[in-house]
């Protein structure tokens, strides 16, 4: 991997400083960032948003959450403070009263890079980088960074990357999706392209298929209202599952350089073969939790959570069968799968290879579960290789499947980093690898868009499945009609 060249001194502005993501995951990362020796000195970040916060109460906010977040495990006053110092707020009304912009110019200091940071509402995107057009605050190496959800299909998507793209460059767009920061989806790329004995393997011919799973044991909290109009397939899978899906199957770039890359992600998503509308309630299974009970806790179905209607359509669940259809993958299915209030939280790539051509065990129990590489992304950090062994002893033979286990967290001492640590500091340095071109996001829509109107088309509800499952039972018999069960119920 490349170096991450030294810091630069940078105004890092973040838009919607003040929201839950700023608060969660942004400021903590920042200051992670900053105890571990990431940001220049003179890196400033200036928070903006409605509300007339003054500087003093945006450091407090932020020192608490800072304090809450979990990877933060002990703050350390000097740091707190010297990051507490680099805060500021900036009051503007997007899209009303206009007297902020000037405020922030006043907040910007020249000659440092600048980058700004889209965590607010998607539909105000455009407004926000018209109003630093017009402003003068955008300088030919500014940086743009946009949330998810990029679009909610293909038309507001274009029309998004449209607005945003009318002010800044492309290759000055990073577009979010923090999969990608995760240590171990990197180590994907890593164990398929540093390791030579994979390749020969990586192909039709010795895989039988492919399982990645999303499992949340969370259920929608307090974005309820965000995620009634989204769902999972346009939450999770249109993005998170769809990136995990390009990593698994893409060709070996040409260099880790970004666009090498993303050139070969794109070819995967284009190389999907569409699920015509006809095949649909085949190919793919829709789910909704009910009240349940999720590790000894007792939670409401989606129905009963705050913030949305009574009744609802809105999946919290899906599987679906995918094809790659190219050379490498043909017949290969990958099973995609996510949810929440499931029974157990758990993000991983399962690679199940083919069974031997030819045994000379036949008597030979063998057991299910071998041949199976899985990359776990969390929790656990790690990869497992299932092998058959021979069960130690006399008499008849017995075979057992055997992991080969490498679980990060105990091979490396260091921490590593949280995605959005991760993100943010590529995003300083200026590098975009780890951030999806907008080919690639509209690609992932083109694909998406006609199961969702299909589904609209059915008219049926989703399945139901109560909170604390392995999700609706559609789900088993979807991955069942090839004569193959999801990871989870082998290992129970
Ligand atoms: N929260 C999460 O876990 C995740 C969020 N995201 C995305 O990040 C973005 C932000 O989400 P989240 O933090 O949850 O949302 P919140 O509603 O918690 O925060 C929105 C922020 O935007 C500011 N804002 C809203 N409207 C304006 C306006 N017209 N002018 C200036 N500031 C404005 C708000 O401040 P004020 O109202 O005071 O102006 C607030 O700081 C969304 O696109 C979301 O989809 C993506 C992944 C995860
Ligand atoms: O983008 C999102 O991701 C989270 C899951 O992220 P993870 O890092 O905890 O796996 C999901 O809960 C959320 O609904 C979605 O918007």
């Amino acid at each position: 991997m490349p170096q991450q060249p030294a810091p630069r001194p940078t105004d890092l502005v973040v838009f919607g400083g003040t929201g839950d993501l700023s608060m969660r995951k942004l400021l903590p990362s920042l200051y992670l960032l900053d105890r571990d020796g990431h940001l220049s000195g003179e890196t400033r970040v200036i928070a903006v948003s409605r509300d007339g916060l003054t500087d003093a109460d945006l450091r407090d906010k932020a020192a608490s959450a800072v304090r809450g977040h979990s990877a933060v495990q002990v703050v350390e006053p000097d740091v707190l403070r010297r990051f507490r110092r680099r805060l500021s707020h900036v009051t503007v009304d997007v899209g009303g009263d206009p007297s902020g912009w000037a405020d922030l110019a006043a907040a910007l200091t020249p000659g440092r890079d600048r980058v700004f940071y889209l965590a607010v509402p998607p539909m105000i995107s455009g407004a926000i980088c018209r109003g630093l057009q017009d402003a003068g605050l955008v300088t030919p190496e500014s940086r743009v960074v946009m949330e998810k959800p990029l679009g909610r299909d293909l038309a507001s998507a274009q029309a998004v990357n449209d607005e945003v793209g009318a002010v800044f460059e492309e290759s000055r767009t990073y577009r979010i999706d923090h999969y990608l920061g995760k240590e171990t989806v990197q180590n994907l790329l890593v164990l398929r392209f540093a390791n030579v004995f994979l390749e020969p393997l990586w192909n039709s011919r010795w895989i039988d298929h492919v399982q990645i799973t999303a499992a949340e044991t969370v259920g929608v909290g307090g974005r309820r209202g965000y995620y009634d109009s989204s769902g999972a397939m346009r939450d999770m899978v249109q993005n998170h599952l769809l990136q995990l899906l390009c990593l698994t199957a893409m060709e070996p770039p040409a260099s880790y350089d970004r666009d090498a890359v993303r050139d070969e992600k794109l070819k995967v998503l284009q190389s999907l073969r569409p699920i015509p509308a006809a095949k649909v309630a085949e190919h793919t299974v829709r789910g909704q939790y009910t009240s349940g009970t999720v590790q000894g806790e007792d939670v409401l179905g989606y129905l009963d959570e705050a913030g949305g209607p009574p009744v609802s359509d809105t999946e919290t669940f899906v599987a679906l069968r995918a094809e790659v259809a190219n050379w490498r993958w043909a017949g290969v299915p990958f099973y995609l799968r996510t949810g929440k209030r499931m029974e157990r939280a758990r993000s991983e790539i399962v690679i199940r290879f083919r069974d031997v051509p030819h045994t000379i065990f036949p008597g030979a129990a063998a057991a299910s579960g071998a041949g199976s590489l899985v990359i776990r992304l969390q929790p656990d950090e790690g990869i497992h290789l299932t092998m058959l062994t021979k069960t130690p002893g006399a008499g008849a033979l017995r075979l057992r499947p055997v992991p080969l286990e490498l679980s990060f967290a105990d091979t490396f001492a260091t921490r590593s980093p949280e995605a959005y640590e991760r993100l943010l500091m590529d995003v300083l340095a200026g590098d975009s690898t780890l951030f999806m071109r907008r080919d690639e996001v509209e690609a992932a829509w083109r694909w998406v868009d006609p199961i969702i109107e299909a589904w609209q088309g059915l008219g049926t509800a989703p399945e139901t499945y109560p909170a604390g499952s392995s999700g609706p039972a559609g789900a088993q018999r979807l991955i069942g009609r090839t004569g193959n069960t999801w990871h989870e119920e082998e290992q129970a």
